[in-house]
């Protein structure tokens, strides 16, 4: 199936709930072949009766994929296994079960459809040598590649290349989806994401993002009440009309863009010299206001006041995290990579886990955007998700940014602020469609709050 809302685990998380599966009496034999039948079941569907090479590592990934093989020869599948090294442990007793041809690694022959069972969460260290010429080759010579839980070669927690990487056309996740199949070379070699949770009882307070459920206003609602909120323009007005447009039409009842000659993007957006803190829901900060003295003074009187914030762009470059742990009232921070690395330091391989210890640290929410898009809270939880890559141009940030502050105006609960703007901006990037500026965005919002009611 295709995980939605799913737990995303690192590979001690995932050996944790194995041993936990074990230690309730499930074997691990029994569990090798759930997944091996699996594993076969999605290999049928992509092979479309053409032969089958599967490759088998030394580790339970090759145990798995010694299984599959098995039951893809008893559909009468033309299976041949690619096996690495002796199989030790639980793999022997698959490898065991399996009586048809058998080659070497570098023996492997090059069929449509590889399934690649060469390694899992136990990769230790960088593949070299004949696998990686094996790895190679097969690549170039299938038509689709299936990943059984990871593509061999990545870190299952950061999803760092170690060496070569066999791209997958598909994966197949066993237990969890990984942590390592959103980040690093995990988002360009894992092909689409599948889940088999083989009836393991996973949790994590990391999961994938799921389209949210709003509400549309009550009865005795209006603008006030809807939320007011403020948008500070600077030395560049564009990226604020943009950011008050998204956040008019994310759902806020009032939006002010506050700042000499900022201009606005239609009507229903108020320009005003000044934002009034008194009736202010949430005030966004940073798109398009610049460098300079003023852009200085302006972040620091509000940061030293007791209103919820949004901090983008500029207000990002001009900020310490640890000052913002003086911040009593909720704070969203929306950093791409390099603010983030400017305000927490450069993450090192684990974006998940960097996005959750700059939470930590600042005691914000913060999205750390990027091909993933991570939010995460001071409270340790974090959701994950994928937007369309044709969000990399320019002024999506700013549209990010108002959807974020019209969401904590509604909700007044930021990390489900975060999370719900999150979801609404690439669910409106998917429905501009390809090639999209920022400024089409914010006509798409209405619709995919329409899919959220
Ligand atoms: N999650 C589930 O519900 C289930 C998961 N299963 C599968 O188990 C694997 C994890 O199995 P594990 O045996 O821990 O590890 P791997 O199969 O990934 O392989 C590790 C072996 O490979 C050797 N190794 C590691 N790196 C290299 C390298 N670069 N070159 C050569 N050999 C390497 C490693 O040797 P060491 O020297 O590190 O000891 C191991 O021998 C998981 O991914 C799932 O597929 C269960 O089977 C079913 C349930
Ligand atoms: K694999």
């Amino acid at each position: 199936m295709r995980p939605v809302d799913a737990p995303i685990v690192t590979a001690a998380e995932m050996r944790a709930a194995e041993a936990a599966c074990f230690a309730g009496g499930a074997s691990q034999t029994a569990l090798m072949e759930a997944a091996a039948r699996a594993i076969a079941r999605e290999a049928a569907r992509f092979a479309m009766g053409r032969p089958i090479t599967v490759l088998a590592g030394a580790g339970n990934n090759g145990g798995d994929a010694f299984g599959a093989a098995r039951f893809l020869a008893e559909q009468g599948f033309d299976v041949v296994v690619a096996a690495l090294g002796q199989a030790g442990g639980g793999a022997a007793a698959m490898r065991s079960r399996w009586s048809g041809a058998t080659v070497a690694l570098h023996e492997a022959p090059v069929r449509p459809l590889v399934v690649d069972g060469l390694f899992g969460i136990g990769l230790s260290r960088a593949i070299t040598g004949a696998p990686a010429a094996a790895i190679e080759r097969l690549r170039a010579g299938a038509d689709f590649v299936l990943a059984i839980d990871i593509a061999s070669g990545l870190d299952a927690d950061s999803g760092e290349a170690r060496g070569i990487v066999l791209r997958a056309d598909a994966t197949l996740a066993l237990g969890a989806v990984k942590r390592g199949h959103f980040q690093g070379a995990g988002i360009g070699a894992s092909g689409a994401l599948l889940l088999d949770t083989l009836g393991l009882s996973v949790d994590s307070p990391v999961r994938m993002l799921a389209r949210p459920r709003l509400a549309a206003p009550g009865a005795a609602d209006h603008k006030y009440t809807r939320g007011l909120v403020g948008v500070v323009a600077g030395t560049m007005p564009g990226a604020a009309r943009l950011a008050a447009g998204a956040a008019a039409r994310g759902g806020a009842g009032y939006v002010v863009l506050a700042g000499e000659d900022a201009g606005v993007p239609f009507d229903a957006v108020v320009q005003r010299a000044a934002i009034d803190p008194e009736r202010a829901a949430a005030v966004l900060v940073g798109p398009g206001l610049g460098r300079g003295d003023m852009a200085c003074t302006l972040c620091e009187e509000w940061l030293s006041s007791d209103l919820t914030l949004v901090l983008d762009g500029d207000a990002l470059s001009l900020i310490d995290a640890d000052s913002l742990r003086l911040r009593t009232a909720p704070t969203v921070l929306t950093p791409h990579a390099g603010e983030f690395a400017r305000l927490f330091g450069e993450p090192s391989g684990d974006r998940i886990a960097a996005a959750l210890d700059a939470a930590q640290r600042s005691g914000a929410v913060v999205v750390l955007k990027g091909a993933t898009t991570i939010v995460a809270s001071s409270s340790g939880e974090a959701r994950v998700h994928r937007p369309s890559s044709w969000l990399s141009t320019a002024g999506t940030g700013d549209v990010l940014a108002g959807l974020v502050a019209a969401r904590l105006a509604v909700t007044k609960a930021p990390f489900r602020a975060a999370c719900e703007a999150v979801w609404l901006h690439a669910r409106a990037a998917a429905l501009a469609g390809p090639a999209l500026v920022a400024d089409d965005l914010a006509m798409h919002i209405p619709i995919a709050i329409a899919e959220c009611l």
